[in-house]
């Protein structure tokens, strides 16, 4: 590989075919798709999203590599490279100058670890403010441990507060393991291919802040009993009489709770509740 990877920017370079093939297949890419593409790095993605995709619009941080990508892509009319940090950029207001790019429908990424959760806020919105015009596919390619908290089910390991908000805001599905050897260079940890499609919640809940609190407070410290990690906000006693009431268990730990079980108790603790 010509371009040394740097450290600083989580740079793994993706070698694995197969890996790229379980991409590719997961987003399900049609003629019509806007894809938005999160580090591009040296455009191994890019060039088999170009090849199904309508257009592609890449956002890499790096300057050296935004210098060899506009060399790499310079005849193909349907990419647009960005050359900035993906947290800050206010993608939509640039697009403004590319209709054509416009209102991307997709996120196919192998994106850099270190920012993996402000990335998904970014690409979902949270609890308490979901995103407006959400992204119809997003697929990623992420550490494998924080996958498996993505697609988590109650009462596992795996399962806690990330779980809960992220199956808030969309379905979550395991695509494929990718073992650290699929990289150059490979990273310290193994990773997954998961693809989210972001979704109203079924419920109706009556106040997303206080259920973003609840789940925030509910999985503080994971050791303690729900009941407890709650205690700043509602009485013990009437918590548990609640907890009853929904037919859950009052000495549960929060990784017991089902996302309907979280909302059924959201809409139950009313705010003159709180202590
Ligand atoms: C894990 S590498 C993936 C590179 C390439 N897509 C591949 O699969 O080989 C992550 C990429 O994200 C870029 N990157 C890191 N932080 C970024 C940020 N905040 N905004 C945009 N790109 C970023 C890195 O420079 C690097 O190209």
């Amino acid at each position: 590989m010509s371009i040394r990877p740097r450290k600083q920017f989580g740079q793994h370079w993706l070698k694995s075919e197969y890996a790229l093939d379980q991409i590719i297949e997961a987003a399900e890419l049609k003629q019509s798709d806007r894809i938005l593409e999160i580090g591009p790095g040296t455009g191994i993605l890019t060039r088999r999203l170009l090849k199904t995709a309508g257009v592609v619009v890449a956002v890499e941080i790096d300057r050296d590599l935004c210098t060899k990508l506009v060399k790499t892509f310079a005849n193909q009319e349907n990419f647009l490279l960005l050359q900035g940090d993906i947290l800050s950029l206010d993608l939509d207001s640039h697009l403004t100058s590319f209709p054509k790019f416009a209102h991307p429908n997709k996120v196919v990424a192998n994106i850099p670890y270190n920012i993996t959760s402000p990335i998904l806020e970014k690409l979902l919105g949270s609890v308490a403010k979901p995103a407006a015009n959400p992204y119809c596919t997003i697929v990623l390619l992420i550490q494998k441990e924080v996958a498996e908290r993505l697609v988590a089910k109650p009462a596992t390991k795996a399962y806690n507060g990330l779980s809960v908000k992220t199956q808030y805001l969309a379905s979550c599905e395991w695509i494929t393991d990718v073992p650290a050897r699929a990289f150059y260079p490979p990273p310290k940890v193994d990773s997954a291919v998961i693809r989210l499609r972001p979704q109203p919640s079924q419920e109706t809940v009556d106040n997303p802040k206080k259920l973003e609190n609840l789940i925030n407070m509910g999985f503080a410290n994971r050791r303690k009993m729900l009941r407890n990690n709650l205690k700043g906000i509602i009485d013990g006693d009437l918590l548990t009489q609640i907890l009853e009431q929904l037919e859950i268990n009052p000495h549960c730990r929060a990784e017991e709770l089902s996302l309907e079980q979280w909302i059924a108790l959201s809409s139950a603790i009313l705010i003159n509740h709180a202590t």
